[in-house]
């Protein structure tokens, strides 16, 4: 553990702002994610079971603060794993028509089901890949991205094979735990977003590098 690096920083109230004017500019296509996540939410239980409109808008809030980090506006491809149902690699995708996402997941039925929703929103920028992340094939560099999806130790073991530069990481806000059995020293900056509003309490967004 001792061997990484780690810093802390908060976010700025105007950063979370931010991304409430980029959902108020792509209102209609990110309205039309959020009605089709829903659907196929009630039938193969992408987020969470019953979980209300507005919940889901939080999510997709959340996924859209990356928008606003450094290692994500440099990034051109961006791989989003154990995606689900598509957070936060879609509502990204939407937003950034000059990004390139690939989406990916274990689970066949919800990668049938994000495919579905990136053709109603007429995407062009997003690949889907479905399998686990172990298995992913890809040459060129890239930003690897996953909320809630993987303990930080079992994604770097993982993903050792893979050109990532960073990896972006959405995750509460004890993770130190996940980093003991990671040899390779890692430099984590650990943004905390405490303190914006109660659905942020205890939550943060690590960007790691090797
Ligand atoms: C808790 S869900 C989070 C989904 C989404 N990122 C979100 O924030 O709503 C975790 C997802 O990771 C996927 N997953 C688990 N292991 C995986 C693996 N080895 N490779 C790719 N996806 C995986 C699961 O199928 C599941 O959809």
């Amino acid at each position: 553990m001792e061997h990484h690096h780690i810093s802390t920083h908060t976010v700025s109230g105007e950063t979370f702002d931010r991304t409430e004017d980029i959902v108020d500019q792509y209102h209609d296509k990110i309205n039309l994610y959020l009605e089709r996540l829903l659907w196929w939410n009630s039938r193969l239980n992408l987020v969470s079971r019953n979980v209300p409109r507005e919940t889901i808008l939080q999510h997709i809030r959340h996924s859209l603060l990356l928008s606003q980090f450094d290692a994500f506006i440099n990034a051109e491809l961006i791989v989003d794993a154990g995606t689900g149902g598509g957070l936060p690699g879609l509502p990204l995708a939407i937003t950034h028509p000059d990004k390139h996402l690939v989406l990916n997941d274990l689970v066949t039925k919800k990668c049938l089901a994000i495919k579905q929703m990136a053709q109603k929103l007429q995407l062009k920028n997003i690949g889907i890949i479905d399998g686990s992340i172990e298995h992913l094939e890809q040459d060129q560099s890239f930003l690897l991205i996953s909320k809630h999806a993987f303990k930080i130790s079992d994604l770097i073991q993982m993903t050792s094979h893979l050109p990532w530069q960073k990896i972006v990481l959405y995750k509460g806000a004890s993770f130190e735990q996940e980093l003991e059995d990671i040899s390779t020293p890692l430099n984590i900056n650990c943004y905390n977003l405490s303190g914006y509003s109660e659905f942020y309490e205890g939550k943060s967004i690590l960007v790691i590098s090797r």
